[in-house]
């Protein structure tokens, strides 16, 4: 079996440009300038080269980026006061708070802080909420990328048996909500599942999101499979320096499934595009335009 690689980074790329094209329009007609704020606290270099090509993309499409970076030892109360000028500041449409957060801070109360209708992370309990019930919500950027990636690959997706690897309110958790909503049969799987590589063989779609490196074997994966690697691990090579993998064993996967996304260049660059589509959503529902 042949197994090839949906690429990602052309995917978000084209979506890049229908939200660049979209957004040139809503300034046009309607003086609308979506605005993302994206809240940094600490010196994680991994975090700010992320930050840095959020803010890059973010121009690139044509929106404002508003940038805050913090000290490490910011006290939690000056990251609520932050979040509450970022909701009643009416050039921001989207705020993005980095995490992990420093041990100081509750992340949760930060997050229920952010104004659901500007919560572009969809991380708020409103938005998990409406998604849940299957109302209009902001959706977890990385399984919205995710869904959009199958889909377009797949077509239809009903009646697929979907295999979620990982229970996070970020990634698994919204991930399977979303594979219900395409009717698919969704088995959310982690670190207690009894026989998990059986679990796993039994998934026409096979989401890894658990942020351990290549703990997906080959043998895990059903011949044909859709595989959906969400991990992006960095690991030490033998010359000191690292590289990325994901949470499949990508080279156990050749000939074994069908397509498979690969770490770099498959879903994390959807991540990024779709944090500007919720952006772009965000400020057309906020102006009364979506
Ligand atoms: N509130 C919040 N929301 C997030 O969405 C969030 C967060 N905090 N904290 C950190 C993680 C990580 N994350 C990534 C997004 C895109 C890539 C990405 O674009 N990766 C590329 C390049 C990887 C590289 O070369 O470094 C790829 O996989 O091809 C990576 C990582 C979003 N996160
Ligand atoms: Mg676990």
């Amino acid at each position: 079996m042949e197994t090839k690689p949906i690429d990602g980074k052309a995917f978000a790329a084209g979506l890049r440009a229908r939200i660049a094209e979209e957004v040139a329009g809503l300034k046009a007609s309607a003086g609308l300038t979506p605005g993302l704020a994206v809240v940094l606290v600490g010196e994680d270099p991994a975090s700010q080269v992320y930050v840095r090509n959020k803010a890059a993309q973010t121009a690139e499409a044509g929106m404002a980026s508003f940038e805050y970076k913090l000290a490490a030892d910011t006290p939690e109360a000056d990251v609520l006061a932050l979040v509450a000028k970022l909701n009643a500041d009416p050039a921001v449409h989207g705020i993005l708070v980095q995490l992990p957060l420093p041990a100081q801070i509750d992340a949760n109360k930060v997050i229920a802080a952010i104004d659901p209708a500007k919560d572009v992370d969809g991380f708020h309990v409103v938005n998990a909420g409406r998604l849940a019930v299957g109302l209009d919500a902001l959706v977890p950027c990385t399984p919205l990328g995710c869904i959009m990636l199958l889909k377009h690959h797949l077509g239809s997706l009903s009646g697929l048996k979907a295999v979620v690897v990982g229970r996070s309110n970020i990634v698994g958790k919204p991930a399977a909500q979303l594979l219900l909503k395409e009717d698919c049969t969704v088995t959310i799987a982690h670190s207690r599942t009894r026989d998990l590589p059986a679990e796993c063989r039994t998934a026409d779609i096979l989401v890894a999101a658990v942020g351990r490196p290549e703990m997906v074997r080959g043998d895990w994966i059903k011949p044909g499979a859709t595989v959906i690697d969400v991990g992006i691990n960095r690991v030490p090579k033998d010359d000191g320096k690292t590289r990325l993998v994901g949470d499949v064993a990508y080279a156990e996967a050749q000939g074994i499934a069908g397509l498979i996304t690969p770490v770099p260049g498959g879903v994390g660059p959807m991540t990024i595009a779709c944090l500007l589509q919720n952006t772009l959503t965000a400020a057309k529902r906020q102006k009364g335009l979506a």
